[in-house]
């Protein structure tokens, strides 16, 4: 297998000539840092370029793992509440730098903290790091997105309450409010905060629903957004029908991977009547979302 020469991967494998994998023991095909010891290229730590802002339950884990294929990127795998944690905040920015991955010359460094995009203080401490900073958001139909949130809830706490009995308010037969997963997906919300401290240009949108259907133009249209080198082709990406999503493939090494089973949950049955409520609640938020962003999005 002949996977990458100089021309189809600029960045930071640039140097490497063509490689002929099938002829390398498998524990020769060379990782990241055999090459940079190999090539001597220094590398850095920096404070995040891009963050993935959120919103949770909205494809952020399949966007990073994208993003890792990309050479030009440096993306840290873990999930650091750096901008809203307030005592990881107060161990200050040269412990949170410490934390990044190396970037080689040329690279971006990109992290996801999904949770940042309904906290308060998420986007004056990003701007104050850096306030070049380009967020990416992603965004789905918030009801989908109520439902897959509470999945999780419900996966890891024992007796969770039915989902009706956690999002309905009792005494009025309302959408409870006071239930924070419920005003997440009240997106206009939390933007037009975002958008009082970024510039409009500084912010990404991608629908989790084209995500999920065509990855490769949502990753185009991203890497384009990060001004770095048109990569992404449909090789790295291939559909599993089992898994029900595109899993990504490593031109390098064709290693493959999907992401994991917590991702990809089984939604439970919503009644109708209940759906609607839902809907009836976030339109007026989706519709100031499509002025305020000036975006369509298609949710009922
Ligand atoms: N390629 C691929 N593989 C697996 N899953 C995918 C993919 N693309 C999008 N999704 C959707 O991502 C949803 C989870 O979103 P997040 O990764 O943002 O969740 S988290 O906030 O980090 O917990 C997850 O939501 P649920 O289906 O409700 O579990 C998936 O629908």
């Amino acid at each position: 297998r002949q996977v990458m020469t100089e021309t189809e991967s600029r960045g930071s494998y640039s140097k490497y000539k063509t490689l002929e994998i099938n002829s390398l023991p498998e524990n020769e095909i060379p990782s990241k840092r055999k090459f940079l010891k190999v090539t001597g290229l220094k590398v850095h730590k920096s404070i995040p370029d891009s963050i993935i802002i959120g919103v949770s339950k909205c494809g952020t884990r399949a966007m990073l793992e994208y993003l890792r294929l990309h050479p030009d990127v440096a993306a840290l795998n873990a999930e650091i509440g750096y901008y809203y944690n307030d005592s990881m905040w107060s161990r200050g920015q040269d412990w949170y730098i410490s934390q990044m991955p190396d970037s080689e010359p040329g690279q971006i460094t990109v992290v996801k903290s999904p949770d940042c995009f309904q906290h308060q203080d998420c986007a004056d401490r990003i701007y104050a790091d850096n306030k070049k900073t380009k967020l990416l958001v992603l965004l789905r139909d918030p009801v989908e997105r109520l439902v897959s949130q509470y999945m999780q809830l419900r996966d890891k706490h024992d007796s969770f309450p039915t989902f009706e009995k956690w999002i309905m308010d009792d005494s009025s037969d309302q959408v409870n409010i006071r239930v924070s997963s419920v005003t997440v997906s009240a997106y206009a919300v939390h933007l037009v905060r975002w958008l009082n401290i970024f510039p409009r240009k500084q912010l990404h949108i991608t629908k989790s629903e084209s995500l999920r259907s065509d990855p490769l133009t949502e990753m185009r249209s991203v890497e384009k957004f990060l001004n770095i080198t048109p990569f992404y082709s449909d090789e790295d990406f291939y559909y599993n029908a089992s898994r029900g999503f595109y899993c990504v493939r490593n031109r390098l090494t064709w290693k493959t991977k999907c992401l994991g089973k917590s991702k990809g949950r089984e939604h439970i049955p919503v009644k109708e009547t209940i759906l609607n409520k839902l809907y009836a609640f976030y339109r007026p938020y989706n519709e100031q979302l499509n002025h305020l962003m000036d975006i369509a999005l298609d949710w009922p």
